[in-house]
């Protein structure tokens, strides 16, 4: 069966997600979109020829009859709301990171699931889809380098946008490390601190640049992170992860070894969109294929809720430069 997709927020996720699954991935068809900005929602349909009719509001998209599933691409703050109308509305939704930006959303939206009484959310964590992260999971689960003892990580993006401003390299940017490292490691977080260097010149006022997150879970593994949106050179991801008799570095992605002007160099990527474009094919295909069997298989609001657990925490630690316990409530036996 054709999922018929309702995409809300046709920004640049929203405009990628709808290409892949109109033209690269199997079982899925858009046929409504819908933007705060309509003339955009109206120009991702002309360029990417879609047959699909473009609504006033996400509340519209999600109340009509022929969309049977729902993406939620807005920016981090209107998720929340989309979300819970999908889940009372009885559709699947596929909701960009963050599900929402603080815990308290991520409860609202874990109740109203329950609610329900079946999962309806796939979150768009999509690192556990990447073939590297895959090969660093299934090292660590077969015990190559032992008990993983530390890990150093980094996120840098080359810029941000102007709107970008100090807590979201918490909530929209670390969110993917504080989702992955969880997966990784099987465990969950115990504290955080946030730390900040000399800022560099190229950010603005309301964002400090780089940050440095320590954080502890609670089985006692210290992970330290560096965000730094704004590096200038490349959309570069690293994770080392230090185990008892060795380490495990997340591959580089694939680039030619070029040989010229008297220098040996690689590519660095300059796109998030390129870094991860085979991990969201594979995310939404299961997203799609999920639909199909009834049955939400990626990260669910209870992985999204317990990221925000945790950025909550940073978040609070960027404030007050403390060192910020991290206590995750009991999980449901619906989210076992
Ligand atoms: N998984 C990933 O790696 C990844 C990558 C990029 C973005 N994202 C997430 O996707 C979301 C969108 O990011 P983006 O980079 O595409 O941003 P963007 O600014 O390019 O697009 C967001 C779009 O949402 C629209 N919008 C905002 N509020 C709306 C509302 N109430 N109703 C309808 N449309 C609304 C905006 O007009 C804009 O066109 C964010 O939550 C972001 O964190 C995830
Ligand atoms: O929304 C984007 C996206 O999630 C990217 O993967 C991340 O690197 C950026 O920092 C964030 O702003």
């Amino acid at each position: 069966m054709t999922i018929r997709i309702g995409v809300i927020g046709t920004g640049a996720i929203g405009a990628d997600h709808a290409r892949r699954i109109n033209q690269t991935l199997t079982g899925g068809k858009v046929v409504a979109v819908t933007d705060v900005n309509r003339e955009q929602a109206e120009a991702v349909v002309d360029r990417l020829q879609l047959d699909a009719k473009v609504y006033d509001n996400g509340h519209d998209l999600i109340a009509a009859a022929d969309v049977d599933a729902v993406l939620v691409t807005s920016w981090g703050p209107t998720h929340e709301e989309f979300v819970v109308a999908a889940i009372k509305a009885g559709k699947y939704v596929f909701c960009e990171k963050p599900l929402a930006t603080t815990a308290q959303g991520c409860f609202n939206i874990v109740e109203a699931e329950q609610a329900a009484g079946k999962r309806l959310v796939q979150v768009g964590f999509m690192r556990p889809y990447d073939s590297g992260y895959r090969q660093l999971k299934a090292c660590i689960d077969a015990g190559d380098i032992g008990e993983p003892l530390m890990i150093h990580a980094a996120h840098r993006n080359p810029t941000v946008p102007e709107r970008y401003i100090t807590e979201m390299a918490i909530h929209d940017t670390l969110i993917h490390e504080l989702d992955v490292f969880r997966w990784l490691l099987n465990d969950d977080y115990k504290s955080a601190q946030v730390i900040f260097p000399r800022k560099t010149r190229y950010t603005h006022s309301q964002l400090a640049d780089p940050q440095i997150v320590l954080l502890e879970t609670v089985k006692g593994t210290r992970i330290d992170v560096e965000v730094f949106v704004n590096c200038q050179y490349g959309y570069d991801i690293q994770c080392s992860v230090v185990g008892e008799e060795g380490i495990a570095n997340l591959p580089e992605p694939q680039s030619l070894l070029m040989r010229k002007g008297a220098k040996l160099s690689n590519e660095i990527l300059m796109d998030w969109k390129d870094r991860f474009i085979a991990a969201y094919d594979v995310e939404l295909q299961d997203f799609l294929d999920g639909c199909n069997a009834g049955q939400m298989r990626g990260a669910s609001s209870w992985d999204g809720l317990a990221a925000a657990v945790a950025a909550d925490a940073c978040v609070k630690a960027q404030q007050t430069g403390q060192i910020e316990a991290i206590e995750m409530p009991p999980r449901p036996a619906f989210y076992a």
